[in-house]
């Protein structure tokens, strides 16, 4: 397996150095001989085997995506990466094999590849613009990645966009200190406040690393700091998928996951979907349709939807339900129902079908099978009320309702 020692950045060269040392600690030895017993010659051997681990690990995820350790796969680190990846690395929890032998470690195609095409997953969070990207794959995996994504310049990265300021659906690269001229690509608006946009981002970049150090040590510090910024980087009209809003919302959703009250309340759980529907909304953007990191925000999105509404809101015109986000009722049930559906195709291509989605898109089933007698009853419900009141009235309102509780006639086999 590729080792890197010999030409390491110096930064990077002193981490692996304490990691050496780290390693030597645990072993409990105190003699350069000792080491021989595990074929360390010398310091360069043990920096040499940090560097190759470093290199050629993936993480550990639990079935909804948390890394929790590291594995290595001989066969798997030959694969190269590709920031618009063909394949990904998933642990799907597998029914036909025993659960002593998991995680199981297996390269999912995300697309048809052709026999004499490489296959390439990522290594790094592709939803970070170029330039986090290649600082990151240069610190780690000390390569220049030349993949599509990054040799092509494209007129507008979602990963770094405004809204068009004059809200005519197109939209504007994200100005930078080095380029701040831009404008709206579909009706070439130019964008006037472009100072305030380039300072939105730059404290939204601070406010994610100290939000992201504190995530685990101060959540509530953390919540706080992701609750400040988002609306900032929004007002300032950064799109759903550009950095760093999308990374300050994904980590604001597992924060406020984290922090739901049990039960919990009507506003916290309708906060969490707004910052659910947020997140899952930027990722649909910049990923490709079938990344197991897409599914999973989708199926918790969809979860979400699906609890049992503590004190559902009661809108008094159509007009006001209908500006209603998440709505309230039949809707949100239907939406639950939609959204889990998404959710199970897409889990179904990232950890591949033979493994059902993996352990996340078994539990989407589930879900889905109980959505759909939940609206089943809604539904014999409305029947009964129509049959029972007075023919006159039985064709008006209630027909309304009822539309909204007629969901495609799926079992959950799809
Ligand atoms: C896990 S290994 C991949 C297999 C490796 N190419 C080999 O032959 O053993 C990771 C290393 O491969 C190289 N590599 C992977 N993807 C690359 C790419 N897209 N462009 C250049 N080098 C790449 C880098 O040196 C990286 O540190």
């Amino acid at each position: 397996m590729q080792s890197h020692r010999a030409s390491l950045q110096s930064s990077t060269f002193e981490l692996h150095t304490h990691l050496s040392h780290a390693l030597v600690r645990y072993l409990g030895v105190s003699s350069p001989e000792e080491l021989d017993q595990y074929g360390f010659h010398s310091a360069r051997d043990l920096v040499d085997i940090i560097s190759r681990f470093i290199t050629n690990t993936f993480s550990i995820p639990t079935p909804t995506l948390t890394p929790i350790g590291a594995s290595v796969s001989p066969i798997i680190a030959l694969i190269n990466h590709s920031c618009e990846p063909n394949a990904v690395v998933v642990f799907p929890r597998a029914t036909e094999v025993p659960s002593i032998q998991e995680p199981l470690m297996q390269v999912i195609a995300l697309r048809n590849i052709r026999p004499d095409e490489e296959i390439l997953t990522s290594y790094i969070d592709t939803t970070l613009p170029k330039h986090l990207r290649q600082q990151s794959l240069k610190e780690t995996y000390n390569f220049e990645c030349c993949c599509q994504l990054c040799a092509i310049t494209p007129e507008v990265d979602h990963r770094e966009s405004l809204f068009c300021p004059k809200t005519c659906g197109g939209t504007c690269p994200t100005p930078t200190e080095d380029s701040s001229l831009c404008r709206c690509m579909k009706c070439k608006t130019v964008v006037t406040n472009t100072d305030a946009v380039v300072d939105a981002v730059r404290v939204g970049q601070e406010a994610l690393d100290k939000a992201t150090a504190l995530q685990f040590k101060d959540p509530k510090k953390s919540l706080q700091l992701t609750t400040n910024l988002i609306p900032i980087l929004t007002s300032s009209g950064l799109t759903p998928s550009s950095h760093p809003l999308l990374a300050l919302a994904r980590l604001h959703q597992s924060l406020l996951i984290a922090s739901l009250p049990s039960p919990p309340t009507q506003d916290s759980l309708d906060d969490a979907i707004r910052a659910a529907t947020r997140s899952s909304t930027g990722l649909s953007s910049v990923l490709q349709y079938g990344h197991p990191v897409r599914g999973i925000a989708l199926a918790e999105l969809g979860k979400l939807l699906a609890v049992d509404e503590p004190a559902p809101r009661e809108s008094s015109t159509p007009a006001e339900a209908a500006l209603l986000y998440p709505p309230s009722g039949p809707p949100r049930l239907k939406l639950a129902y939609d959204t889990l559906l998404r959710a199970r195709n897409e889990l179904l291509v990232g950890f591949g079908t033979r493994n059902e989605g993996g352990q996340v898109g078994k539990d989407v089933r589930e879900g889905i099978v109980a959505l759909e007698k939940e609206i089943g009853v809604w539904r014999q419900g409305v029947k009964n009320v129509m049959h029972d009141l007075p023919n006159s009235v039985s064709k008006a309102k209630p027909r309304a309702r009822a539309d909204v509780l007629y969901v495609h006639e799926t079992n959950a086999d799809c």
